[in-house]
């Protein structure tokens, strides 16, 4: 059997599928196999979502199932166009979706995690004359239901194929040529970053940046697959993903992200907090950031917070915030790192609203009007400007 190759591509690669095909098409002339898995197209599940959210809190384990087999849609229209461009083209290829291989998964219907991935049929399609399998990332199955990975879950996808077939080099294609040190859409003169490690990429993107999924990061590190992350639209070298001592460049600081994804919820009595603060994580609900009497928690667990704390108005919760996260081996360590951050704040005039450190990450929470230009200021403070 030929050598094996695995790309994976996002929504916003998948606006293109001509340019797509074309990229598998260059390896298989080459003499490989691919293995290629899809997103759905750039926007496509995010519709979907905000739909089902116009009907239900989707609460319910029966709803978030049926929820999943919406979300999973956009995947399977996606394996089939990329089928057909890639026939059209000359390209032998079949398209597999989760329950026909299958990939299984636990029961955590949004946020499920892989148990098993069976690879017979891939393989048989290989030996039997197919030169790409398409498989449709993002999407699993418990007990003959559908399941979803948690958004952006196609990285997850990708990776688990590396592991499952034993190959070493996972290549993420996507919108932008790698990893820059922030944002380019919000930092016009981010720096693109050569090579990562995988902690700091981890904290990125568990930070607020969309680049990889987090435990794609996860499964990569534990399984040592190096992750290359690349354009689907220009031929450079992108930016790769490998352990810390392989890492060649070093700054003070590797990146600065930002989230608006979390409220922050103040309470107003402060005795009650440590018990309020129980039945919220009781209630499965991740709290982020415990700052005094204030806790950041997802945008979208604070109705469910609501519902708990229904006796307790003793709260407020802020949705206009922002969380920058400064990320850096050793930047706790580093005194330096705090005192340029504070001085930017009191340049500005900033309000800190919370702040937790780590030996690789300071975050700090304030209100979102400020993010923006505050991680551009971070930005030249740590002198990254190209
Ligand atoms: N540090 C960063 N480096 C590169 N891109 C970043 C970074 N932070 C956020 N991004 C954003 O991530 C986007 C790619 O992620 P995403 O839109 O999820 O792609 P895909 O559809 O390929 O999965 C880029 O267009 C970029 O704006
Ligand atoms: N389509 C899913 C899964 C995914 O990974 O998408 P993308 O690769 O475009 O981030 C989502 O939007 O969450």
């Amino acid at each position: 059997m030929n050598k094996i190759i695995i790309k994976k591509f996002g929504g916003t690669s998948l606006t293109d599928l001509n340019r797509v095909a074309n990229l598998i098409k260059n390896d298989i002339e080459k003499g490989y196999n691919v293995i290629a898995v899809v997103s759905a197209a750039a926007g496509f599940t995010d519709q979907m979502a905000f739909q089902a959210r116009q009907i239900s809190n989707l609460n319910c384990r029966q709803e978030l199932s049926e929820y999943d087999v919406l979300l999973s849609a956009g995947e399977q229209i996606s394996c089939g166009l990329l089928a057909i461009t890639l026939l059209s083209v000359g390209v032998n290829a079949k398209s597999w979706l989760a329950w026909q291989l299958p990939i299984v998964t636990d029961n955590f219907y949004s946020e499920s995690k892989i148990k098993k991935i069976k690879i017979d049929h891939v393989k048989r399609s290989f030996a039997e004359g197919y030169t790409a399998a398409i498989i449709a990332g993002f999407q699993g199955i418990h007990d003959d239901r559908i399941t979803t990975f948690g958004r952006g879950g196609s990285d997850i996808s990708a990776i688990a194929f590396a592991v499952v077939f034993g190959i070493r080099t996972c290549e993420i294609f996507t919108d932008i040529d790698g990893i820059y040190t922030a944002d380019p859409k919000i930092v016009p003169r981010a720096r693109k970053l050569k090579s990562i490690s995988y902690n700091e990429i981890l904290e990125m993107s568990s930070s607020g940046a969309k680049i990889l999924h987090n435990r794609s990061v996860q499964l990569a590190m534990k399984h040592n697959i190096k992750v290359q992350v690349l354009s689907t639209f220009e031929e450079v070298e992108g930016t790769t993903v490998l352990h810390e001592k392989d890492v060649l460049e070093r700054y003070l600081i590797t990146g600065i992200t930002y989230s608006t994804h979390e409220a922050l919820v103040t309470f107003t009595n402060f005795a009650n907090t440590l018990d309020t603060l129980r039945d919220i994580a009781g209630a499965n609900v991740k709290v982020d950031m415990i700052h005094g009497s204030s806790f950041l928690i997802s945008k979208f667990d604070v109705d469910l917070m609501t519902k708990l704390l229904n006796k307790n108005e003793n709260y407020v919760v802020n949705n206009n915030i922002a969380k920058i996260s400064i990320i850096g081996i050793g930047v706790m360590s580093n005194t330096e790192v705090m005192y340029r951050t504070l001085k930017v704040l009191s340049e500005k005039k900033i309000e800190i609203l919370a702040v937790t450190m780590s030996e690789i990450k300071i975050s700090i929470v304030v209100q979102k009007k400020h993010a923006e230009a505050l991680i551009r200021d971070l930005h030249t403070e740590y002198e990254l400007d190209v």
